[in-house]
Protein backbone atom coordinates (compact mmCIF):
# COMPACT_ATOMS: atom_id res chain seq x y z
CA UNK A 1 0.00 0.00 0.00
CA UNK A 2 1.81 3.13 -0.99
CA UNK A 3 1.33 6.66 0.92
CA UNK A 4 -0.83 9.66 -1.23
CA UNK A 5 -0.11 13.02 -1.26
CA UNK A 6 -2.86 14.34 0.29
CA UNK A 7 -3.31 17.63 -1.86
CA UNK A 8 -6.00 17.56 -3.72
CA UNK A 9 -5.19 18.59 -7.24
CA UNK A 10 -7.89 19.22 -9.97
CA UNK A 11 -7.70 16.56 -12.79
CA UNK A 12 -6.85 17.30 -15.88
CA UNK A 13 -8.46 14.46 -17.79
CA UNK A 14 -11.47 11.88 -16.46
CA UNK A 15 -12.20 8.87 -18.39
CA UNK A 16 -16.51 9.00 -17.93
CA UNK A 17 -17.30 5.23 -19.05
CA UNK A 18 -18.38 6.52 -22.69
CA UNK A 19 -16.53 9.83 -23.15
CA UNK A 20 -13.71 12.08 -21.76
CA UNK A 21 -14.07 14.73 -19.15
CA UNK A 22 -10.83 17.29 -20.33
CA UNK A 23 -10.23 20.46 -17.77
CA UNK A 24 -10.02 23.39 -20.81
CA UNK A 25 -6.97 24.68 -19.17
CA UNK A 26 -6.60 27.35 -21.54
CA UNK A 27 -9.60 29.02 -19.11
CA UNK A 28 -7.73 28.60 -15.88
CA UNK A 29 -7.43 30.24 -13.38
CA UNK A 30 -10.53 32.18 -14.28
CA UNK A 31 -12.52 29.36 -14.99
CA UNK A 32 -12.79 25.57 -14.17
CA UNK A 33 -14.48 23.87 -17.13
CA UNK A 34 -14.74 20.57 -17.89
CA UNK A 35 -15.51 19.48 -21.91
CA UNK A 36 -16.88 16.49 -22.93
CA UNK A 37 -14.83 15.08 -25.55
CA UNK A 38 -16.58 11.82 -27.76
CA UNK A 39 -14.24 11.24 -30.95
CA UNK A 40 -11.18 10.74 -31.44
CA UNK A 41 -10.67 13.97 -33.17
CA UNK A 42 -12.14 16.13 -30.15
CA UNK A 43 -9.04 14.52 -28.41
CA UNK A 44 -6.69 15.57 -31.58
CA UNK A 45 -7.82 19.20 -31.44
CA UNK A 46 -8.09 19.51 -27.45
CA UNK A 47 -4.17 18.65 -27.71
CA UNK A 48 -3.73 20.67 -30.29
CA UNK A 49 -4.89 23.67 -29.10
CA UNK A 50 -4.16 22.90 -25.73
CA UNK A 51 -6.81 22.43 -23.86
CA UNK A 52 -5.34 19.67 -22.41
CA UNK A 53 -1.33 19.62 -22.35
CA UNK A 54 2.07 18.77 -20.42
CA UNK A 55 3.65 15.62 -21.82
CA UNK A 56 2.16 13.16 -19.22
CA UNK A 57 -1.55 14.70 -19.59
CA UNK A 58 -1.30 14.49 -23.69
CA UNK A 59 -0.29 11.11 -23.29
CA UNK A 60 -2.86 9.94 -21.24
CA UNK A 61 -5.44 12.06 -23.16
CA UNK A 62 -4.14 10.17 -26.39
CA UNK A 63 -4.74 6.96 -25.01
CA UNK A 64 -8.27 7.72 -24.14
CA UNK A 65 -8.73 9.12 -28.10
CA UNK A 66 -7.89 6.05 -28.98
CA UNK A 67 -10.47 4.20 -26.74
CA UNK A 68 -13.16 6.74 -27.90
CA UNK A 69 -12.55 5.89 -31.51
CA UNK A 70 -13.26 1.87 -30.90
CA UNK A 71 -16.42 2.02 -29.11
CA UNK A 72 -18.75 0.14 -30.38
CA UNK A 73 -16.80 -1.81 -32.67
CA UNK A 74 -18.24 -4.41 -34.38
CA UNK A 75 -15.77 -7.14 -36.34
CA UNK A 76 -12.34 -9.03 -34.81
CA UNK A 77 -9.85 -8.56 -32.62
CA UNK A 78 -7.26 -7.98 -35.39
CA UNK A 79 -9.80 -5.63 -37.48
CA UNK A 80 -9.96 -3.88 -33.77
CA UNK A 81 -6.52 -3.94 -33.92
CA UNK A 82 -5.50 -2.17 -37.39
CA UNK A 83 -8.66 0.38 -36.25
CA UNK A 84 -6.77 1.22 -33.16
CA UNK A 85 -3.65 1.71 -34.96
CA UNK A 86 -5.53 3.84 -37.75
CA UNK A 87 -6.50 6.13 -34.45
CA UNK A 88 -3.22 5.87 -32.73
CA UNK A 89 -1.51 7.32 -35.85
CA UNK A 90 -3.63 10.01 -36.37
CA UNK A 91 -3.57 11.13 -32.94
CA UNK A 92 0.46 11.14 -33.19
CA UNK A 93 0.35 13.98 -35.33
CA UNK A 94 -1.59 16.43 -32.56
CA UNK A 95 1.86 17.65 -31.60
CA UNK A 96 5.47 16.55 -32.10
CA UNK A 97 7.90 17.39 -29.41
CA UNK A 98 6.12 15.77 -26.46
CA UNK A 99 7.97 11.94 -26.54
CA UNK A 100 4.49 10.66 -23.98
CA UNK A 101 2.20 11.22 -26.48
CA UNK A 102 3.80 8.50 -29.24
CA UNK A 103 4.97 6.57 -25.92
CA UNK A 104 1.23 6.25 -24.83
CA UNK A 105 -0.10 5.81 -28.50
CA UNK A 106 2.62 3.00 -29.05
CA UNK A 107 1.55 1.06 -25.78
CA UNK A 108 -2.06 1.44 -26.78
CA UNK A 109 -1.30 -0.60 -30.45
CA UNK A 110 0.71 -3.04 -28.29
CA UNK A 111 -2.00 -3.87 -26.11
CA UNK A 112 -4.27 -4.25 -29.04
CA UNK A 113 -1.60 -6.51 -30.82
CA UNK A 114 -1.32 -8.82 -28.56
CA UNK A 115 -5.29 -8.99 -27.79
CA UNK A 116 -5.58 -9.50 -31.64
CA UNK A 117 -3.13 -12.63 -31.53
CA UNK A 118 -5.02 -13.89 -28.55
CA UNK A 119 -7.82 -13.23 -30.90
CA UNK A 120 -10.03 -11.92 -28.02
CA UNK A 121 -13.82 -11.32 -28.45
CA UNK A 122 -13.88 -8.44 -29.60
CA UNK A 123 -16.46 -7.05 -26.33
CA UNK A 124 -13.45 -8.62 -24.60
CA UNK A 125 -10.72 -6.72 -26.19
CA UNK A 126 -12.50 -3.30 -26.01
CA UNK A 127 -12.81 -3.55 -22.57
CA UNK A 128 -8.74 -4.37 -22.37
CA UNK A 129 -8.42 -1.42 -24.40
CA UNK A 130 -10.39 1.00 -21.58
CA UNK A 131 -8.34 -1.01 -18.66
CA UNK A 132 -4.92 -0.48 -20.62
CA UNK A 133 -5.96 3.67 -20.70
CA UNK A 134 -6.65 3.75 -17.17
CA UNK A 135 -3.61 1.88 -16.00
CA UNK A 136 -1.70 4.25 -18.12
CA UNK A 137 -3.22 7.33 -16.24
CA UNK A 138 -3.24 5.78 -12.97
CA UNK A 139 0.55 4.29 -12.93
CA UNK A 140 1.38 8.20 -14.01
CA UNK A 141 -0.27 9.00 -10.33
CA UNK A 142 2.21 6.29 -8.40
CA UNK A 143 5.33 8.05 -10.36
CA UNK A 144 4.56 11.37 -10.15
CA UNK A 145 4.88 10.58 -5.71
CA UNK A 146 7.94 8.76 -6.48
CA UNK A 147 9.40 11.38 -8.38
CA UNK A 148 8.47 13.80 -5.80
CA UNK A 149 9.93 11.42 -3.25
CA UNK A 150 13.23 11.19 -4.97
CA UNK A 151 13.06 15.50 -5.62
CA UNK A 152 12.69 16.18 -2.12
CA UNK A 153 16.13 14.29 -0.69
CA UNK A 154 17.90 17.24 -2.63
CA UNK A 155 16.02 20.33 -1.13
CA UNK A 156 16.26 21.10 2.52
CA UNK A 157 14.18 23.36 4.57
CA UNK A 158 13.96 27.26 4.18
CA UNK A 159 15.17 26.67 0.49
CA UNK A 160 13.93 29.03 -2.27
CA UNK A 161 13.08 26.62 -5.85
CA UNK A 162 12.77 27.74 -8.67
CA UNK A 163 10.93 26.57 -11.84
CA UNK A 164 9.77 27.31 -15.11
CA UNK A 165 5.95 26.47 -16.78
CA UNK A 166 3.82 24.10 -15.36
CA UNK A 167 4.71 20.30 -14.58
CA UNK A 168 2.44 20.05 -12.16
CA UNK A 169 -0.91 18.14 -11.07
CA UNK A 170 -2.39 18.97 -14.17
CA UNK A 171 0.22 18.46 -16.99
CA UNK A 172 -0.10 15.22 -15.69
CA UNK A 173 -2.24 12.06 -13.76
CA UNK A 174 -1.51 13.76 -10.55
CA UNK A 175 1.45 15.54 -8.73
CA UNK A 176 3.34 16.45 -11.11
CA UNK A 177 6.85 15.79 -12.02
CA UNK A 178 8.78 19.14 -11.02
CA UNK A 179 5.86 20.38 -8.81
CA UNK A 180 5.48 16.86 -7.01
CA UNK A 181 8.23 17.22 -4.08
CA UNK A 182 6.38 20.85 -3.49
CA UNK A 183 3.29 19.38 -2.45
CA UNK A 184 4.86 16.56 -0.13
CA UNK A 185 6.89 19.49 1.51
CA UNK A 186 4.20 21.25 2.48
CA UNK A 187 2.68 18.07 3.75
CA UNK A 188 5.58 17.37 5.89
CA UNK A 189 5.95 20.76 7.20
CA UNK A 190 9.22 21.46 5.32
CA UNK A 191 9.37 25.14 4.29
CA UNK A 192 10.45 25.97 0.74
CA UNK A 193 9.39 29.04 -1.11
CA UNK A 194 8.59 28.25 -5.05
CA UNK A 195 9.36 31.12 -7.56
CA UNK A 196 7.40 30.33 -10.62
CA UNK A 197 8.45 32.19 -13.98
CA UNK A 198 4.96 33.17 -15.76
CA UNK A 199 6.21 31.30 -18.86
CA UNK A 200 5.88 33.52 -21.91
CA UNK A 201 4.18 33.26 -24.82
CA UNK A 202 1.31 31.47 -23.54
CA UNK A 203 1.96 32.06 -19.35
CA UNK A 204 1.35 28.25 -18.17
CA UNK A 205 3.27 29.45 -14.96
CA UNK A 206 1.67 32.33 -13.92
CA UNK A 207 -1.84 30.33 -15.46
CA UNK A 208 -1.68 26.82 -14.26
CA UNK A 209 1.30 26.98 -12.04
CA UNK A 210 0.71 29.92 -9.61
CA UNK A 211 -2.78 28.91 -9.61
CA UNK A 212 -2.35 25.27 -8.47
CA UNK A 213 0.40 25.30 -5.73
CA UNK A 214 -1.39 28.61 -4.56
CA UNK A 215 -4.97 26.50 -4.31
CA UNK A 216 -3.09 23.87 -2.70
CA UNK A 217 -1.03 26.27 0.30
CA UNK A 218 2.40 26.18 -1.22
CA UNK A 219 3.94 29.34 -0.71
CA UNK A 220 4.67 30.97 -4.40
CA UNK A 221 5.76 33.69 -6.01
CA UNK A 222 4.96 35.03 -9.59
CA UNK A 223 7.59 36.36 -11.59
CA UNK A 224 8.27 37.27 -14.83
CA UNK A 225 10.42 35.23 -17.18
CA UNK A 226 12.88 38.03 -17.35
CA UNK A 227 13.29 38.21 -13.56
CA UNK A 228 14.94 35.00 -12.94
CA UNK A 229 18.25 35.85 -13.32
CA UNK A 230 17.83 39.31 -11.32
CA UNK A 231 16.34 36.63 -8.37
CA UNK A 232 19.16 34.43 -8.75
CA UNK A 233 21.58 37.74 -8.07
CA UNK A 234 19.51 38.04 -4.83
CA UNK A 235 20.42 34.62 -3.44
CA UNK A 236 17.30 33.80 -3.35
CA UNK A 237 17.06 30.62 -5.07
CA UNK A 238 19.17 27.42 -3.91
CA UNK A 239 17.83 25.10 -6.77
CA UNK A 240 15.95 24.82 -10.23
CA UNK A 241 13.86 22.11 -10.92
CA UNK A 242 11.74 21.93 -14.42
CA UNK A 243 9.85 19.02 -16.20
CA UNK A 244 10.86 18.08 -19.21
CA UNK A 245 9.00 17.11 -22.85
CA UNK A 246 11.63 15.01 -24.12
CA UNK A 247 15.35 13.49 -22.95
CA UNK A 248 17.56 12.20 -25.29
CA UNK A 249 19.95 9.66 -24.89
CA UNK A 250 22.93 11.97 -24.14
CA UNK A 251 20.80 13.90 -21.64
CA UNK A 252 19.50 16.84 -23.57
CA UNK A 253 16.68 17.79 -22.73
CA UNK A 254 13.37 19.42 -24.30
CA UNK A 255 10.89 21.78 -22.16
CA UNK A 256 8.94 24.86 -22.36
CA UNK A 257 10.40 27.29 -24.81
CA UNK A 258 12.80 30.08 -21.90
CA UNK A 259 14.31 26.56 -19.94
CA UNK A 260 17.70 26.77 -21.85
CA UNK A 261 18.04 30.40 -20.45
CA UNK A 262 17.04 29.18 -17.09
CA UNK A 263 19.49 26.79 -16.92
CA UNK A 264 22.50 29.07 -18.28
CA UNK A 265 21.46 31.70 -15.62
CA UNK A 266 21.38 28.98 -12.70
CA UNK A 267 24.98 27.52 -14.19
CA UNK A 268 26.26 31.30 -13.96
CA UNK A 269 24.63 31.49 -10.05
CA UNK A 270 26.63 27.66 -9.15
CA UNK A 271 22.51 27.12 -9.08
CA UNK A 272 21.81 23.03 -9.59
CA UNK A 273 19.13 23.25 -12.09
CA UNK A 274 17.38 19.40 -11.75
CA UNK A 275 14.65 17.86 -14.38
CA UNK A 276 11.68 15.74 -13.61
CA UNK A 277 10.72 13.33 -15.18
CA UNK A 278 9.11 9.87 -15.65
CA UNK A 279 10.67 7.25 -17.66
CA UNK A 280 8.07 7.47 -20.14
CA UNK A 281 9.86 10.81 -21.01
CA UNK A 282 13.21 9.63 -21.76
CA UNK A 283 13.85 8.58 -25.65
CA UNK A 284 17.17 6.29 -25.79
CA UNK A 285 15.70 6.52 -29.79
CA UNK A 286 16.39 10.02 -30.00
CA UNK A 287 20.60 10.24 -29.77
CA UNK A 288 20.85 14.31 -28.58
CA UNK A 289 18.75 17.37 -28.16
CA UNK A 290 19.50 18.27 -32.12
CA UNK A 291 17.43 15.04 -33.19
CA UNK A 292 14.42 16.78 -31.38
CA UNK A 293 11.29 17.79 -33.23
CA UNK A 294 10.90 21.17 -31.93
CA UNK A 295 7.18 22.57 -32.13
CA UNK A 296 6.07 25.90 -34.09
CA UNK A 297 3.14 27.27 -32.69
CA UNK A 298 0.79 30.58 -34.54
CA UNK A 299 2.27 34.04 -34.11
CA UNK A 300 -1.11 35.30 -32.34
CA UNK A 301 0.52 33.90 -29.41
CA UNK A 302 3.00 36.35 -29.63
CA UNK A 303 1.13 38.89 -31.28
CA UNK A 304 -2.13 39.20 -28.76
CA UNK A 305 -1.18 36.19 -26.23
CA UNK A 306 -3.37 38.01 -23.49
CA UNK A 307 -6.31 38.83 -25.53
CA UNK A 308 -5.03 41.83 -26.60
CA UNK A 309 -3.01 42.55 -29.26
CA UNK A 310 0.71 43.87 -28.16
CA UNK A 311 2.24 43.81 -31.56
CA UNK A 312 2.09 45.86 -34.83
CA UNK A 313 0.27 43.62 -38.07
CA UNK A 314 2.21 41.90 -40.23
CA UNK A 315 5.51 41.60 -38.14
CA UNK A 316 7.38 38.60 -38.49
CA UNK A 317 7.52 36.43 -35.45
CA UNK A 318 9.58 33.12 -33.96
CA UNK A 319 7.29 31.15 -31.84
CA UNK A 320 9.25 27.95 -31.04
CA UNK A 321 7.53 26.02 -28.33
CA UNK A 322 10.14 24.19 -26.59
CA UNK A 323 14.14 24.84 -26.57
CA UNK A 324 16.95 22.25 -25.93
CA UNK A 325 18.74 22.34 -22.62
CA UNK A 326 22.47 20.93 -23.30
CA UNK A 327 23.09 18.41 -20.84
CA UNK A 328 26.04 19.95 -19.55
CA UNK A 329 23.37 22.15 -17.98
CA UNK A 330 21.74 19.86 -16.02
CA UNK A 331 22.71 19.06 -12.61
CA UNK A 332 20.54 16.10 -12.42
CA UNK A 333 17.80 14.04 -13.64
CA UNK A 334 15.07 13.04 -11.18
CA UNK A 335 12.86 9.36 -12.08
CA UNK A 336 10.37 7.09 -10.32
CA UNK A 337 13.70 5.15 -10.40
CA UNK A 338 15.80 7.46 -8.75
CA UNK A 339 18.78 10.23 -9.31
CA UNK A 340 20.68 9.96 -12.44
CA UNK A 341 23.73 12.44 -13.08
CA UNK A 342 26.50 12.46 -15.24
CA UNK A 343 27.51 10.62 -17.86
CA UNK A 344 23.57 10.48 -18.69
CA UNK A 345 24.11 8.34 -21.20
CA UNK A 346 25.07 6.03 -19.13
CA UNK A 347 22.81 6.38 -15.99
CA UNK A 348 19.58 6.61 -18.50
CA UNK A 349 20.28 3.52 -20.00
CA UNK A 350 20.49 1.51 -16.81
CA UNK A 351 17.35 2.73 -15.55
CA UNK A 352 15.48 0.49 -18.36
C1 LIG B 1 5.25 17.22 -16.48
S1 LIG B 1 4.98 18.27 -17.79
C2 LIG B 1 6.56 18.59 -18.53
C3 LIG B 1 6.46 19.43 -19.76
O1 LIG B 1 5.48 18.92 -20.60
C4 LIG B 1 6.16 20.90 -19.42
O2 LIG B 1 7.21 21.43 -18.67
C5 LIG B 1 6.00 21.67 -20.71
O3 LIG B 1 6.95 22.13 -21.31
C6 LIG B 1 4.62 21.76 -21.24
O4 LIG B 1 4.50 22.46 -22.45
P1 LIG B 1 3.05 22.68 -23.05
O5 LIG B 1 3.28 23.43 -24.33
O6 LIG B 1 2.28 23.46 -22.05
O7 LIG B 1 2.47 21.31 -23.31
Amino acid sequence: MTQSISQEVLQSVRWAGESVDLLDQRLLPEETVYLRLTTPHDVWEAIRELKVRGAPAIGIAAAYGVVLGILGFEGNSKELAAEVRNHADYLATSRPTAVNLFWALDRMKAKAAVLAESEAPVSDAIGAMIAEALLIQSEDEETNRLIGEHALTLFEDGMGVLTHCNAGGLATAKYGTALAPFYLALERGISLKVFADETRPVLQGARLTAFELQRAGVDVTLICDNMAGHVMSKGWIQAVIVGTDRVAANGDVANKIGTYSVAVLAKAHGIPFYVACPLSTIDLSTPTGADIPIEERHPDEVTAGFGKRTAPEGIAVYNPAFDITPHEYVTAIITEKGIVKAPFSEGLKKLF
